[in-house]
């Protein structure tokens, strides 16, 4: 018997751009990136308080196209920063609501997947999912040892691009995910690095709050003591700070914009300080690569380098130079989220899977401050 079509919107947010696709089961019908600019972004003060500017772009987009909402089946979004959870594909419900409206975890772009979902999903009385949030911990617990007790690290990663990659390069290996060791490099607005060992991302940078390489919009690992003297100058307020790591650091601190394409251009007509600060980006990247290498103990089978950077052929070839001694490199431009996401809901509406319950009361919220 022919499985009935299960039509969902497909939404996920990130620091750059709000990025939407219409599938039927498991094939996409339409995809659009909606690029926001830096000081479009900027104008709003939390990441909450981008809703109604992203929910408009994206109605109207779909309405601009001709695609009628009524027909949907469900709505899925990227999930956002949560209390730290098993990966899987998650009902939202009103407790996930909440975490996500003050951002439990922090403020990211991926916050607004959940409540964008459930919002659109709510009007039309069909249900809301997310999948795979960047909020997904699998981290070994010697990986969790900052070497300051008050904090402890913290999973926060591209996990849904990064696991979806992994699974479709594992395949064109022809092997499976759960018998190799990879390294995936997300690299979009933020940049993570993950050591997957067997199917478990045992270590990753933490790609939000200041750790790692820096990337298009954020500053990565800066050294602690000179922030420090900078938080207690009484020149800053905190949030000033948090916006200077996250939001308006790495390229958009040094050069004003989070567009590669635009830095890219930058250089060719001989800008130095462009050149300088994307070579940088790059060698931060390989360095974190290193990371990962010796996580794996050098038993890597392939380095993933993924994400909008990866379009950029010469940035690739750089990053390449300094790690391909590791292992092969293997470049997927872009990132498969939108098809991982369609993927996750279907299988729940398929009855394959059951959803999971986002349930405070069942979570170990002791790796978050
Ligand atoms: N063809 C390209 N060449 C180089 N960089 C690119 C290209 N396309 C996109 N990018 C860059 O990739 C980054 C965005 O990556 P993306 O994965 O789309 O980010 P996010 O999902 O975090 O918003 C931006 O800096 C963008 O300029
Ligand atoms: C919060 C980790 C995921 C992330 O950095 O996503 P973007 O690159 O889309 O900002």
């Amino acid at each position: 018997m022919q499985d009935q079509i299960k039509r969902m919107l497909v939404i996920n947010p990130g620091s750059t751009s709000t990025k939407i696709g219409v599938f039927d089961n498991d094939s996409s019908v339409f995809e659009k990136t909606l690029r926001h600019d830096t000081d479009e972004i900027k104008k709003f003060k939390t990441i909450f308080d981008q809703y109604e500017f992203r929910k408009n772009a994206i109605l109207e987009t779909l309405d601009a196209e001709g695609i009628n909402i009524s027909k949907l089946s469900a709505v899925v979004g990227r999930g956002g920063l949560l209390r730290p959870i098993p990966g899987g594909t998650y009902a939202v419900n009103k407790e996930m609501i909440e975490d996500l409206k003050v951002g439990y975890a922090g403020q990211h772009a991926s916050n607004l997947g959940g409540i964008l979902a459930y919002e659109i999903a709510s009007g039309l009385n069909i249900p809301s999912f997310i999948v795979d949030p960047v909020v997904v911990d699998e981290l070994a617990p010697i990986a969790r040892v900052t070497g300051f007790p008050q904090i402890d690290k913290t999973s926060i990663f591209h996990a849904l691009n990064q696991k979806a990659v992994a699974r479709r390069v594992s395949k064109k290996l022809g092997k499976k995910y759960e018998d190799l060791n990879l390294i995936v490099t997300h690299m979009g607005g933020g940049v993570s690095v993950g050591a997957h060992e067997k199917g478990r991302v045992i270590d990753v940078n933490n790609a939000l709050h200041g750790e790692g390489p820096f990337s298009p919009e954020r500053a990565g690992t800066v050294p602690a003591g000179d922030l420090i003297d900078m938080c207690f100058s009484g020149e800053y307020y905190r949030e000033e700070i948090m916006s200077m790591l996250v939001g308006e650091g790495g390229l958009v601190g040094y050069l004003g914009t989070n567009d590669a394409v635009k830095v890219e251009k930058m250089i060719e007509a001989g800008d130095e300080k462009a050149k300088l600060v994307y070579d940088a980006m790059g060698y931060q990247i390989a360095k974190e690569i290193g990371t990962a290498s010796a996580v794996l103990k050098g038993k890597v089978d392939a380095i993933i380098l993924t994400g909008g950077l990866a379009y950029g052929k010469a940035f690739v070839n750089d990053i390449s130079s300094y790690v391909n001694w590791i292992a092969d490199v293997i470049i997927e431009p872009g990132e498969d989220e939108l098809q991982a996401l369609a993927e996750g809901a279907l299988r729940v509406l398929r009855g394959e899977e059951e959803a999971k319950n986002y349930s405070i009361d069942e979570l170990n919220t002791t790796t978050v401050k």
